[in-house]
């Protein structure tokens, strides 16, 4: 359960909820201004009792008969997602991951900005990514202090995450988005989302191999043995 303003959201709600931004922004861009609550899930990818549950942890938004107004809940999702001021974001290993992640152009749109890109390697210090100068990390503390950051991405290699992560939260950091494939070990206060793209590709060919075995085709995507042989739990 994490703590919203008075209320306490459980975790997988406010994993919704930038979901439900998306859909309503989408709405807002199409010149929608009221939507049903089946139409909004529909669009959010969820089945819409559970978005009314969802949303009625943020308080009451709809009105029965007429639906969302979409202006208002964009504006409520994004105050409770603590998107109505600016998050300062720093991208910390910039080789393939931490410069495409850099040349994202979407974090503006959602309330973030990245103010500083920084590594530990001389050849990829003084490079530029998305108008921003790689800067050396020696000099880290100094540059998340001086730029007023509050998020980290941090795309490091394993072996230099942990070291990495414990200056970073030296710095009054308590959010990290890390890439890294180590499990971090930090304070209580500090909250780490982990993305792991292989693990998520696992998951799905899970799901792949548990389709074949219900349709009793024992083999997996393009006959890969790899996927065939992961056999779906009851
Ligand atoms: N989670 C995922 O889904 C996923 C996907 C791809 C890669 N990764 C992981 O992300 C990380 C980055 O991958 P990549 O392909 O960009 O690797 P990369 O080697 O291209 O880039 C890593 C960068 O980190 C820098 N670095 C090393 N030590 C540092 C330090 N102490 N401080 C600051 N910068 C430092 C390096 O100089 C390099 O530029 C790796 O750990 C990789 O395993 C994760």
């Amino acid at each position: 359960m994490i703590e919203i303003g008075e209320v306490t959201v459980p975790a997988a709600t406010v994993a919704r909820l930038p979901f439900y931004l998306r859909a309503l922004r989408d709405l807002l861009s199409d010149g929608v201004t009221t939507t049903s609550s089946s139409g909004l899930a529909e669009r959010s990818g969820v089945g819409s009792a559970q978005l009314r549950k969802d949303l009625s942890y943020l308080g009451s938004f709809g009105t029965r008969g007429v639906g969302y107004d979409v202006e208002t809940l964009a504006s409520s999702i994004s105050a409770a997602l603590g998107l109505g001021s600016e998050h300062r974001l720093a991208i910390v290993g910039v080789g393939n991951l931490g410069n495409a992640l850099a040349n994202y152009s979407g974090y503006a749109a959602r309330g973030f900005r990245l103010v500083a890109l920084i590594d530990a390697d001389p050849d990829v210090v003084g490079r530029s990514a998305a108008g921003l100068e790689v800067e050396h990390s020696d000099r880290l503390e100094e540059i998340l202090a001086a730029r007023g950051v509050s998020m980290v991405i941090l795309a490091t290699p394993g072996a230099a995450a942990q070291a990495v992560a414990e200056r970073i939260v030296a710095c009054g950091v308590r959010e990290i988005l890390s890439f890294s494939p180590v499990a971090l070990q930090l304070p209580d206060d500090v909250v780490v989302r982990s993305v792991d793209v292989a693990g998520e590709l696992q998951i799905l060919a899970f799901h792949a191999a548990a389709r074949h075995a219900q349709s009793g085709d024992a083999v997996g995507v393009d006959g890969d043995p790899a996927v065939a042989g992961v056999q779906p739990s009851a």
